[in-house]
């Protein structure tokens, strides 16, 4: 489990989340929803060691890594996919997965790669910052794949995106979730985030204002409240 409780974060003095506890059981698909600037990014950048609280605790699998640094979280099995596109674009696409697989076997890497998104192979010598911008989310979200992380952070990775591509990127969310990996989802496609969600939290100005399952929640409500246009 990746265990968020009563955490407390932000950035200099202005303080973004308060006192939020989130929990992501191993194997579940989790959806964070709530209106811009509610403070899901931030809840993820703790989540993952980018951003130590100022107070709570952060665990997982039991482990205390409270104020850990990003490459412990990442030892401990957790995977970012940020916002925007988590490339190095003017690194070739096969060194991004090199990096993605820190450490690991590069040509393992490359086949588990390509195999869950084949364009990928025919751009393995392009610099990643040619890629259009879905080939680039691909890659970015091949790492969760390639790591075999147990946690994955997913923040909006469908963002902008054409919808034949999101699609295939909902395809592969769907297939790392049977694949037993836990995902927590940030995401602007509310109904396709909740049709994969077993769970779901509605943040509003730093806290958290809902927990529950997707079918307790009153979508009428949930749209006018939260989120706009994108169901
Ligand atoms: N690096 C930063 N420095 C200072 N303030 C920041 C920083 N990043 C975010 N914030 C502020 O923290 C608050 C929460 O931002 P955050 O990005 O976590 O929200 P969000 O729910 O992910 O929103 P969005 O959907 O717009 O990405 C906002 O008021 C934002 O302006």
């Amino acid at each position: 489990m990746l265990q968020l409780d009563g955490i407390s974060a932000g950035y200099g003095g202005a303080r973004v989340l308060r006192d939020v506890s989130l929990w992501l059981p191993p194997k579940s698909v989790v959806a964070l929803l709530g209106t811009n600037g509610a403070g899901k990014t931030t809840l993820l950048r703790v989540a993952s060691g980018l951003l130590a609280p100022t107070s709570g605790r952060l665990s997982v699998d039991g482990e205390d890594l409270t104020g850990k640094r990003a490459h412990t979280l990442a030892r401990s099995g957790v995977c970012h996919v940020p916002e925007g596109r988590g490339v190095f674009p003017t690194l070739t696409v096969k060194e991004n997965i090199l990096i993605q697989a820190a450490g690991g076997d590069v040509g393992e890497a490359v086949e588990r790669a390509v195999s869950v998104f084949p364009v990928l192979g025919q751009k393995l010598g392009q610099l990643a910052g040619s890629l259009s911008g879905g080939q680039q989310q691909m890659l970015a979200l091949a790492h969760a794949y390639v790591t075999e992380a147990d946690y994955v952070l997913l923040d909006e990775v469908s963002m902008g995106l054409a919808p034949v591509v999101v699609d295939e990127i909902f395809e592969f969310l769907g297939r790392l979730a049977d694949d037993g990996r836990a995902l927590l989802l940030v995401e602007q496609y509310v109904s396709r985030a909740l049709e994969l969600a077993d769970y779901v939290y509605l943040m509003n100005r730093g806290r958290i204002e809902f927990a529950g399952e997707p079918g307790e929640l009153d979508s009428d409500r949930l749209v006018a409240q939260y989120l706009g246009a994108h169901t």
